[in-house]
């Protein structure tokens, strides 16, 4: 579904990505780990083309979509919801909703996604009058998935997203990715918590960036099991 070939991406002359192939399948969750500072944020905006790659080749269902707009790769099906819950704050919840489906063409339409959305987070339903300004951090971050996934994607670009949740919410949030992955959404992942990684499937499909590259290519299980201390390594 997703082919990345030897991305580079640059900011100015200095490389954020280099030489970087991944591939996700229809349906596929596949996680992108790394330290701070690796890439993989940068990587996730290349393929949305919020910073498109200076060389390589970026195919999404057969089509090349390199150096495309943004808003021409969300309407080819890809939602991208960036690590720092980037809602509309003076807007209401339900207007940053609508914001998710400019591109659908009628109500009915409309009404189905927000259904579908609603389902996944009935909480959202009871504050479509509030500002999304005013919603708690986690509440935010449900709104920010939420908005992506009103726009009906077949791939979903997901950066960090339980980054400053508490325990319960995180459990929320892989719990949607779970359910995501059932309904066949595929998901491109950055999430620092491999705990929840894993709890989303042990043969998931994992990618370790360092400094750019793509270090080490393989299932969570197996790559997890390589450490005898995640945490620590994860740090280092
Ligand atoms: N807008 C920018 N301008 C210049 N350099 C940038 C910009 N954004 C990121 N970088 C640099 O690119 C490199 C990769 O950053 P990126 O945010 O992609 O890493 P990351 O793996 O997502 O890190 P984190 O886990 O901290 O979010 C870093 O050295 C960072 O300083």
């Amino acid at each position: 579904m997703l082919t990345v070939d030897t991305v580079q991406v640059c900011y100015g002359k200095s490389p954020a990505v280099q030489d970087v192939s991944l591939r996700v399948a229809p349906g596929e969750t596949v996680l992108l780990l790394g330290r701070n500072g690796a890439g993989k944020s940068t990587l996730l905006k290349s393929i949305m083309g919020v910073e498109p790659p200076c060389s390589g080749r970026i195919i999404f269902q057969d089509r090349p979509i390199t150096g495309s707009s943004p808003c021409k790769i969300a309407r080819q099906g890809i939602c991208y919801i960036p690590e720092d819950r980037q809602v509309f704050s003076n807007l209401l919840v339900l207007e940053n909703l609508e914001m998710g489906m400019l591109a659908h063409k009628n109500r009915l339409d409309r009404r189905e996604s927000l259904e579908r959305v609603f389902s996944y987070f009935p909480r959202l339903k009871e504050r479509l009058g509030q500002q999304a300004g005013s919603l708690s951090g986690g509440e935010q971050q449900m709104l920010a998935i939420a908005r992506g996934l009103v726009s009906k994607p077949q791939l979903m670009l997901v950066d960090e997203p339980t980054e400053g949740l508490m325990p319960i919410l995180v459990d929320e949030v892989a719990g949607i990715l779970r359910r995501l992955r059932e309904e066949g959404v595929a998901i491109l992942l950055v999430e620092q918590n491999y705990p929840m990684a894993m709890s989303l499937g042990e043969d998931l499909s994992v990618y370790f960036m360092e400094k750019g590259r793509i270090l080490k290519h393989g299932n969570i299980k197996e790559f997890l099991a390589g450490f005898d201390d995640p945490d620590h390594w994860m740090k280092m």
